[in-house]
């Protein structure tokens, strides 16, 4: 048999995330994977992942998928524009990781317990925006590089910081979920629109690949992110701007129920509008759609700042 051509970034997450696809899919289907390297733009830049702009780790992956050099990308689903090109098909969306956030301090320390004037790290506005919102007596500082990189600047020998925020789930895919010293209520700091969950991606038209790849996908992760993700798009508040988004599927008297939190800080945390809605698992894009909207009455889109 053919083996399938797996796109997928060369950080260690990338390829523990892609390992992890390549194997349920030569489990489900009895077809061997091959995985392909692709450099991204995201990769080669050391500037702000706010700087580079949407998309800028997806593009490279996607120009290799409308190019036939590959049959598959894996992506962070975080990572992806709202936007997916006509050309392309997201296949699978599986089960997800926990989606929370996490602190990694020194000395085993929680949010709550780190001293005064510490030096939190963490890379996104919305972490920063929610930090801050927290009112604590810490100082957020932005960071960037790859998981190990983060985790380093708190446990390595020439330490520099009391405690980085990271999600969890790329933490956990490491094999390092051990270091976290707190996993964080998503009261105090909700996940970003589809985080801890993958995006397995193909051509549109490679129907019998579609069909393969629909043995991947997990019903409830994919109704969460629907929800998530709607209301980011409907937003349209760009990759960069504090939207925070978590819905969660629980057991109703009715059946199954999305309850979806939706949250926008400015940078600063002086300002934060907070909102949520329940509905049916079949209903996650319209619930979303309506957070977005009730969030955009309350005057969501005065605290994005600068669009991207
Ligand atoms: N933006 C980078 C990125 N993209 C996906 C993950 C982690 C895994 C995930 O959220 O699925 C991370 C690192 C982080 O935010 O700490």
């Amino acid at each position: 048999m053919t083996p399938l051509r797996l796109g997928t970034r060369g950080s260690k997450l990338a390829l523990a995330q892609s390992g992890l696809v390549a194997a349920a899919f030569t489990a489900a289907t009895g077809r061997p994977v091959e995985l392909v390297e692709i450099t991204t733009a995201g990769d080669r830049s050391t500037a702000p992942v706010a700087q580079l702009g949407v998309g800028v780790f997806v593009s490279a992956l996607r120009d290799a998928l409308v190019e036939r050099r590959i049959d598959v990308a894996v992506h962070s689903y975080k990572d992806l524009p709202t936007a997916v090109p006509a050309a392309l098909h997201i296949a699978a969306i599986p089960l997800r990781e926990d989606p929370r956030d996490a602190l990694v301090a020194r000395d085993g320390r929680t949010l709550t317990d780190l001293p005064d004037g510490a030096l939190v790290g963490t890379g996104a506005v919305r972490r920063i925006a929610q930090l801050n919102a927290l009112r604590l007596p810490l100082r957020v500082t932005p960071i960037r590089g790859n998981v190990d990189t983060r985790i380093r600047r708190v446990l390595g020998p020439e330490a520099d910081l009391d405690a980085v925020v990271l999600a969890r789930a790329g933490i956990a895919r490491l094999g390092r979920a051990d270091e976290i010293t707190e996993t964080l209520d998503p009261m105090l700091m909700l996940p970003a629109p589809a985080q801890g969950a993958l995006a397995v991606e193909c051509r549109h038209d490679d129907h019998d690949l579609v069909e393969e790849l629909g043995a991947l996908d997990d019903g409830p992760t994919r109704a969460a992110v629907t929800a998530e993700r709607a209301l980011l798009a409907t937003l349209e508040a760009g990759c960069s701007a504090p939207v925070a988004a978590y819905a969660e599927l629980a057991e109703g008297d009715d059946g199954d129920e999305i309850y979806l939190r939706g949250a926008v800080i400015s940078p600063d945390g002086e300002r934060a509008i907070r909102l949520s809605r329940t509905g049916t698992p079949a209903a996650a894009a319209e619930i979303g759609k309506a957070l977005a909207a009730e969030l955009l009455d309350r005057g969501a889109d005065t605290l994005f700042g600068s669009k991207e």
